[in-house]
Protein backbone atom coordinates (compact mmCIF):
# COMPACT_ATOMS: atom_id res chain seq x y z
CA UNK A 1 0.00 0.00 0.00
CA UNK A 2 1.31 3.86 -0.68
CA UNK A 3 1.27 5.70 2.79
CA UNK A 4 -1.60 5.78 4.53
CA UNK A 5 -3.89 9.26 3.58
CA UNK A 6 -6.93 8.14 5.93
CA UNK A 7 -6.55 5.30 8.82
CA UNK A 8 -9.56 4.33 11.11
CA UNK A 9 -8.91 2.47 14.17
CA UNK A 10 -11.56 0.48 15.89
CA UNK A 11 -14.33 2.39 14.91
CA UNK A 12 -18.00 1.62 16.32
CA UNK A 13 -21.23 3.54 15.75
CA UNK A 14 -23.89 3.17 17.46
CA UNK A 15 -27.77 4.63 16.85
CA UNK A 16 -30.00 4.12 19.33
CA UNK A 17 -29.54 -0.18 20.50
CA UNK A 18 -28.07 -0.62 16.95
CA UNK A 19 -24.55 -1.37 16.07
CA UNK A 20 -24.33 -0.12 12.83
CA UNK A 21 -20.39 -0.34 12.86
CA UNK A 22 -18.36 -2.37 15.41
CA UNK A 23 -14.68 -2.21 16.04
CA UNK A 24 -13.62 -1.23 11.94
CA UNK A 25 -10.28 -0.81 11.26
CA UNK A 26 -8.47 -0.10 8.01
CA UNK A 27 -6.32 2.07 5.78
CA UNK A 28 -6.69 3.68 2.68
CA UNK A 29 -3.20 4.78 0.82
CA UNK A 30 -2.39 7.76 -0.76
CA UNK A 31 -4.03 7.65 -4.78
CA UNK A 32 -5.57 4.22 -3.82
CA UNK A 33 -8.62 3.04 -5.16
CA UNK A 34 -10.20 1.25 -2.21
CA UNK A 35 -13.82 -0.69 -2.03
CA UNK A 36 -15.86 -1.23 0.51
CA UNK A 37 -18.32 -3.69 0.14
CA UNK A 38 -21.92 -5.07 1.77
CA UNK A 39 -25.19 -5.89 1.54
CA UNK A 40 -27.82 -3.26 2.56
CA UNK A 41 -27.24 -2.57 6.05
CA UNK A 42 -24.00 -3.86 6.41
CA UNK A 43 -22.13 -0.20 7.94
CA UNK A 44 -20.67 0.93 5.02
CA UNK A 45 -22.67 4.32 4.83
CA UNK A 46 -22.56 4.77 8.65
CA UNK A 47 -18.93 4.60 8.21
CA UNK A 48 -18.54 6.58 5.61
CA UNK A 49 -20.68 9.27 7.38
CA UNK A 50 -18.13 8.89 10.57
CA UNK A 51 -15.30 9.67 8.46
CA UNK A 52 -16.78 13.27 6.89
CA UNK A 53 -18.67 13.77 10.75
CA UNK A 54 -22.13 13.76 9.66
CA UNK A 55 -23.69 10.77 11.43
CA UNK A 56 -27.27 10.95 12.31
CA UNK A 57 -28.41 13.17 15.66
CA UNK A 58 -27.84 10.85 18.48
CA UNK A 59 -25.39 8.38 17.09
CA UNK A 60 -22.39 7.69 19.35
CA UNK A 61 -19.35 6.86 18.11
CA UNK A 62 -15.65 5.71 19.22
CA UNK A 63 -12.33 4.94 17.97
CA UNK A 64 -10.19 6.81 15.85
CA UNK A 65 -10.16 8.40 12.32
CA UNK A 66 -7.08 10.22 11.19
CA UNK A 67 -6.84 12.02 7.76
CA UNK A 68 -3.21 12.68 7.01
CA UNK A 69 -2.01 12.06 9.97
CA UNK A 70 -5.03 14.79 11.74
CA UNK A 71 -7.33 13.06 14.16
CA UNK A 72 -11.16 13.83 12.83
CA UNK A 73 -13.18 12.41 15.71
CA UNK A 74 -11.30 15.34 17.80
CA UNK A 75 -12.16 18.00 15.05
CA UNK A 76 -14.23 21.15 15.67
CA UNK A 77 -17.46 21.25 13.69
CA UNK A 78 -16.29 23.98 11.73
CA UNK A 79 -12.86 22.03 10.68
CA UNK A 80 -14.57 18.99 9.81
CA UNK A 81 -17.07 21.08 7.75
CA UNK A 82 -13.70 22.90 6.03
CA UNK A 83 -12.52 19.21 5.33
CA UNK A 84 -15.99 18.29 3.64
CA UNK A 85 -15.86 19.74 0.05
CA UNK A 86 -11.74 20.47 0.92
CA UNK A 87 -9.62 17.73 1.30
CA UNK A 88 -12.53 15.17 1.10
CA UNK A 89 -15.10 15.70 -1.54
CA UNK A 90 -17.63 13.07 -1.73
CA UNK A 91 -20.53 11.41 -4.72
CA UNK A 92 -23.62 10.21 -3.64
CA UNK A 93 -25.92 7.33 -5.34
CA UNK A 94 -28.46 10.13 -6.63
CA UNK A 95 -26.91 13.22 -8.35
CA UNK A 96 -30.30 14.39 -9.02
CA UNK A 97 -30.43 15.03 -5.30
CA UNK A 98 -26.64 16.69 -4.88
CA UNK A 99 -27.22 19.21 -7.39
CA UNK A 100 -30.06 22.63 -7.02
CA UNK A 101 -32.63 21.88 -9.25
CA UNK A 102 -33.15 26.04 -9.71
CA UNK A 103 -29.63 26.14 -10.72
CA UNK A 104 -27.66 26.33 -13.42
CA UNK A 105 -24.50 23.63 -13.23
CA UNK A 106 -22.36 26.71 -14.33
CA UNK A 107 -23.77 28.57 -11.30
CA UNK A 108 -23.60 25.80 -8.80
CA UNK A 109 -19.85 25.45 -9.87
CA UNK A 110 -19.32 29.07 -9.55
CA UNK A 111 -20.62 29.35 -6.02
CA UNK A 112 -18.51 26.37 -4.64
CA UNK A 113 -15.82 28.12 -6.05
CA UNK A 114 -16.61 31.01 -4.35
CA UNK A 115 -17.02 29.07 -0.80
CA UNK A 116 -13.03 28.16 -1.53
CA UNK A 117 -11.93 31.48 -2.02
CA UNK A 118 -12.72 34.65 -4.07
CA UNK A 119 -12.83 34.30 -7.55
CA UNK A 120 -13.55 36.23 -10.63
CA UNK A 121 -16.49 35.34 -12.62
CA UNK A 122 -14.57 35.00 -15.71
CA UNK A 123 -12.00 32.78 -13.98
CA UNK A 124 -14.68 30.39 -12.09
CA UNK A 125 -16.23 30.24 -15.78
CA UNK A 126 -12.79 28.53 -17.12
CA UNK A 127 -12.13 26.59 -14.41
CA UNK A 128 -15.86 25.07 -14.43
CA UNK A 129 -15.46 24.35 -18.41
CA UNK A 130 -11.62 23.12 -17.62
CA UNK A 131 -13.40 20.36 -14.98
CA UNK A 132 -16.16 19.67 -16.95
CA UNK A 133 -14.00 19.01 -19.67
CA UNK A 134 -11.76 16.46 -17.52
CA UNK A 135 -15.03 14.55 -16.08
CA UNK A 136 -15.73 14.07 -19.99
CA UNK A 137 -18.64 16.13 -20.61
CA UNK A 138 -18.17 16.60 -24.44
CA UNK A 139 -19.91 20.25 -24.85
CA UNK A 140 -19.01 22.16 -21.55
CA UNK A 141 -20.32 25.10 -22.51
CA UNK A 142 -24.05 24.22 -22.71
CA UNK A 143 -23.60 21.92 -19.76
CA UNK A 144 -22.71 24.92 -18.04
CA UNK A 145 -25.90 26.50 -18.85
CA UNK A 146 -28.23 23.41 -18.01
CA UNK A 147 -30.25 22.82 -15.51
CA UNK A 148 -29.63 19.28 -13.93
CA UNK A 149 -32.92 18.10 -15.35
CA UNK A 150 -32.21 19.04 -18.77
CA UNK A 151 -28.88 16.29 -18.37
CA UNK A 152 -29.07 12.43 -18.55
CA UNK A 153 -28.24 10.52 -15.49
CA UNK A 154 -24.76 10.16 -16.47
CA UNK A 155 -23.92 13.56 -17.58
CA UNK A 156 -25.47 14.40 -13.77
CA UNK A 157 -22.91 12.49 -12.12
CA UNK A 158 -20.39 13.49 -14.03
CA UNK A 159 -20.98 17.17 -13.35
CA UNK A 160 -21.17 15.95 -9.47
CA UNK A 161 -17.77 14.46 -9.44
CA UNK A 162 -16.69 17.82 -10.77
CA UNK A 163 -17.74 19.74 -8.19
CA UNK A 164 -16.21 17.40 -6.14
CA UNK A 165 -13.11 17.97 -8.04
CA UNK A 166 -13.04 21.59 -7.42
CA UNK A 167 -11.14 21.70 -4.24
CA UNK A 168 -8.56 19.62 -5.22
CA UNK A 169 -9.49 16.48 -2.63
CA UNK A 170 -7.13 14.14 -1.31
CA UNK A 171 -9.80 11.85 -0.56
CA UNK A 172 -13.25 11.11 -2.64
CA UNK A 173 -15.87 9.24 -0.94
CA UNK A 174 -18.28 7.76 -3.69
CA UNK A 175 -21.16 5.80 -2.37
CA UNK A 176 -22.70 4.21 -4.24
CA UNK A 177 -22.27 6.49 -7.04
CA UNK A 178 -23.17 4.48 -10.29
CA UNK A 179 -26.17 2.32 -8.58
CA UNK A 180 -28.68 4.47 -10.09
CA UNK A 181 -26.93 3.97 -13.77
CA UNK A 182 -27.66 1.74 -16.40
CA UNK A 183 -24.31 -0.94 -17.34
CA UNK A 184 -22.96 1.01 -20.07
CA UNK A 185 -23.28 4.55 -18.16
CA UNK A 186 -21.87 2.67 -15.37
CA UNK A 187 -19.08 1.32 -16.72
CA UNK A 188 -18.16 4.55 -18.02
CA UNK A 189 -18.26 6.82 -14.45
CA UNK A 190 -16.26 3.87 -13.02
CA UNK A 191 -13.62 4.59 -15.58
CA UNK A 192 -13.69 8.53 -14.99
CA UNK A 193 -12.87 7.18 -11.18
CA UNK A 194 -10.20 5.78 -12.31
CA UNK A 195 -9.06 8.03 -14.50
CA UNK A 196 -9.07 10.65 -11.52
CA UNK A 197 -7.15 8.02 -9.08
CA UNK A 198 -4.22 7.92 -11.88
CA UNK A 199 -4.38 11.15 -12.89
CA UNK A 200 -4.65 13.41 -10.02
CA UNK A 201 -3.49 10.82 -7.34
CA UNK A 202 -6.67 11.25 -5.51
CA UNK A 203 -7.69 8.02 -2.96
CA UNK A 204 -11.15 7.20 -3.94
CA UNK A 205 -12.99 5.53 -1.40
CA UNK A 206 -16.19 3.56 -3.44
CA UNK A 207 -18.42 2.04 -1.37
CA UNK A 208 -20.88 -0.85 -3.03
CA UNK A 209 -23.18 -3.28 -2.61
CA UNK A 210 -21.70 -5.24 -5.91
CA UNK A 211 -18.54 -7.20 -5.85
CA UNK A 212 -18.60 -7.13 -9.87
CA UNK A 213 -17.76 -3.37 -9.16
CA UNK A 214 -15.31 -4.01 -6.66
CA UNK A 215 -13.43 -6.38 -9.53
CA UNK A 216 -13.52 -3.80 -12.33
CA UNK A 217 -12.28 -1.24 -10.16
CA UNK A 218 -11.00 -1.41 -6.39
CA UNK A 219 -6.86 -2.09 -5.76
CA UNK A 220 -8.26 -3.37 -2.44
CA UNK A 221 -11.42 -4.06 -0.77
CA UNK A 222 -12.90 -4.04 2.98
CA UNK A 223 -16.17 -6.19 3.06
CA UNK A 224 -19.12 -5.81 5.71
CA UNK A 225 -20.93 -7.62 7.10
CA UNK A 226 -23.45 -6.75 10.14
CA UNK A 227 -21.37 -4.14 10.98
CA UNK A 228 -18.24 -5.79 10.97
CA UNK A 229 -15.36 -5.58 8.65
CA UNK A 230 -14.85 -9.88 8.12
CA UNK A 231 -12.19 -9.54 5.01
CA UNK A 232 -9.40 -7.13 3.67
CA UNK A 233 -7.25 -7.65 1.53
CA UNK A 234 -6.13 -7.13 -2.11
CA UNK A 235 -8.62 -7.34 -4.48
CA UNK A 236 -7.00 -9.94 -6.31
CA UNK A 237 -5.73 -11.54 -3.70
CA UNK A 238 -9.74 -11.75 -2.79
CA UNK A 239 -10.71 -12.43 -5.58
CA UNK A 240 -8.47 -15.78 -5.79
CA UNK A 241 -8.41 -17.26 -2.47
CA UNK A 242 -11.38 -15.48 -0.25
CA UNK A 243 -11.15 -16.72 3.33
CA UNK A 244 -14.33 -15.91 5.13
CA UNK A 245 -17.23 -17.48 4.26
CA UNK A 246 -19.17 -14.32 3.66
CA UNK A 247 -16.88 -13.59 1.00
CA UNK A 248 -16.47 -17.23 -0.54
CA UNK A 249 -20.54 -16.93 -0.25
CA UNK A 250 -20.36 -13.49 -2.04
CA UNK A 251 -18.19 -14.91 -4.56
CA UNK A 252 -20.40 -17.22 -5.36
CA UNK A 253 -23.71 -15.64 -5.70
CA UNK A 254 -21.60 -14.02 -8.86
CA UNK A 255 -22.43 -14.73 -12.09
CA UNK A 256 -19.40 -16.82 -14.01
CA UNK A 257 -18.75 -16.58 -17.76
CA UNK A 258 -19.62 -19.60 -19.40
CA UNK A 259 -21.37 -21.51 -16.46
CA UNK A 260 -25.28 -21.95 -16.78
CA UNK A 261 -26.93 -18.69 -15.33
CA UNK A 262 -27.50 -20.07 -12.04
CA UNK A 263 -27.30 -18.02 -9.28
CA UNK A 264 -26.53 -19.31 -5.53
CA UNK A 265 -28.27 -16.93 -3.21
CA UNK A 266 -26.90 -16.78 0.70
CA UNK A 267 -29.52 -18.29 2.66
CA UNK A 268 -30.88 -16.45 5.51
CA UNK A 269 -31.65 -12.81 6.17
CA UNK A 270 -28.97 -10.22 6.48
CA UNK A 271 -28.72 -9.24 9.86
CA UNK A 272 -29.57 -6.12 12.10
CA UNK A 273 -27.42 -5.83 14.78
CA UNK A 274 -29.18 -4.67 18.04
CA UNK A 275 -27.15 -5.08 21.29
CA UNK A 276 -23.42 -5.77 21.36
CA UNK A 277 -22.27 -8.28 19.01
CA UNK A 278 -21.03 -11.28 21.22
CA UNK A 279 -20.89 -13.47 18.70
CA UNK A 280 -20.00 -13.71 14.63
CA UNK A 281 -22.60 -11.59 13.00
CA UNK A 282 -22.48 -14.12 9.84
CA UNK A 283 -22.43 -16.89 12.24
CA UNK A 284 -26.59 -17.85 11.55
CA UNK A 285 -26.31 -17.86 7.66
CA UNK A 286 -22.23 -19.76 7.90
CA UNK A 287 -22.28 -23.19 6.91
CA UNK A 288 -19.58 -23.75 8.76
CA UNK A 289 -20.23 -22.33 12.06
CA UNK A 290 -19.49 -23.92 14.94
CA UNK A 291 -20.22 -23.21 18.68
CA UNK A 292 -17.17 -20.88 19.38
CA UNK A 293 -18.26 -18.60 16.15
CA UNK A 294 -21.57 -18.16 18.81
CA UNK A 295 -19.91 -17.16 21.48
CA UNK A 296 -17.60 -14.26 20.84
CA UNK A 297 -16.89 -12.20 17.78
CA UNK A 298 -14.04 -13.76 16.31
CA UNK A 299 -10.38 -12.26 16.57
CA UNK A 300 -9.25 -10.39 13.64
CA UNK A 301 -6.29 -12.54 11.96
CA UNK A 302 -3.72 -10.70 10.30
CA UNK A 303 -1.87 -12.09 7.89
CA UNK A 304 0.08 -8.58 6.52
CA UNK A 305 -1.38 -8.62 2.77
CA UNK A 306 -5.32 -9.66 4.47
CA UNK A 307 -7.14 -9.49 7.45
CA UNK A 308 -10.21 -11.66 8.34
CA UNK A 309 -12.07 -12.05 11.42
CA UNK A 310 -13.35 -15.85 11.23
CA UNK A 311 -12.17 -18.82 13.60
CA UNK A 312 -12.90 -21.55 11.50
CA UNK A 313 -11.39 -20.29 8.33
CA UNK A 314 -8.07 -22.77 7.48
CA UNK A 315 -4.99 -20.93 8.17
CA UNK A 316 -2.68 -20.73 5.10
CA UNK A 317 -1.19 -23.72 4.15
CA UNK A 318 -3.09 -25.89 6.14
N1 LIG B 1 -30.78 6.99 11.03
C1 LIG B 1 -30.68 5.76 11.49
N2 LIG B 1 -31.22 5.40 12.68
C2 LIG B 1 -31.10 4.15 13.18
N3 LIG B 1 -30.46 3.14 12.54
C3 LIG B 1 -29.92 3.42 11.36
C4 LIG B 1 -29.99 4.73 10.76
N4 LIG B 1 -29.36 4.68 9.57
C5 LIG B 1 -28.90 3.41 9.42
N5 LIG B 1 -29.23 2.67 10.49
C6 LIG B 1 -28.90 1.25 10.72
O1 LIG B 1 -27.47 1.15 10.77
C7 LIG B 1 -27.06 -0.07 10.17
C8 LIG B 1 -26.02 0.25 9.10
O2 LIG B 1 -26.63 1.02 8.08
P1 LIG B 1 -25.85 1.63 6.82
O3 LIG B 1 -26.74 2.68 6.22
O4 LIG B 1 -24.48 2.02 7.22
O5 LIG B 1 -25.76 0.36 5.88
P2 LIG B 1 -25.27 0.28 4.38
O6 LIG B 1 -24.35 -0.89 4.33
O7 LIG B 1 -24.73 1.56 3.91
O8 LIG B 1 -26.59 -0.09 3.61
P3 LIG B 1 -27.23 0.57 2.28
O9 LIG B 1 -26.41 0.00 1.16
O10 LIG B 1 -28.63 0.07 2.29
O11 LIG B 1 -27.11 2.04 2.43
C9 LIG B 1 -28.32 -0.75 9.64
O12 LIG B 1 -28.73 -1.71 10.58
C10 LIG B 1 -29.30 0.38 9.55
O13 LIG B 1 -30.62 -0.12 9.71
Amino acid sequence: MTPALLEVADLSVQIGRVHAVTNATFAVGEGEFFGVVGESGSGKSMTARAIIGLLPAGAVMSGSIRLAGEELTAATRRRLRELRGGSIGFVFQDALAALDPVYTIGKQLAEIQRTHGSVGAAAARRRSLDLLGEVGISDPARCLDSYPHQLSGGMRQRAVIATALISDPRLIIADEPTTALDVTIQRQVLELLQQIVEQRKTAVMLITHDLGVVAETCDRVAVFYGGVIVEEALTVALFAEPRHPYTRALLDSLPKLGQQRTFRAIPGAPIRVVGRLTSCPFAPRCAHATASCASALPAETDLGDRRFRCCESPQVGE
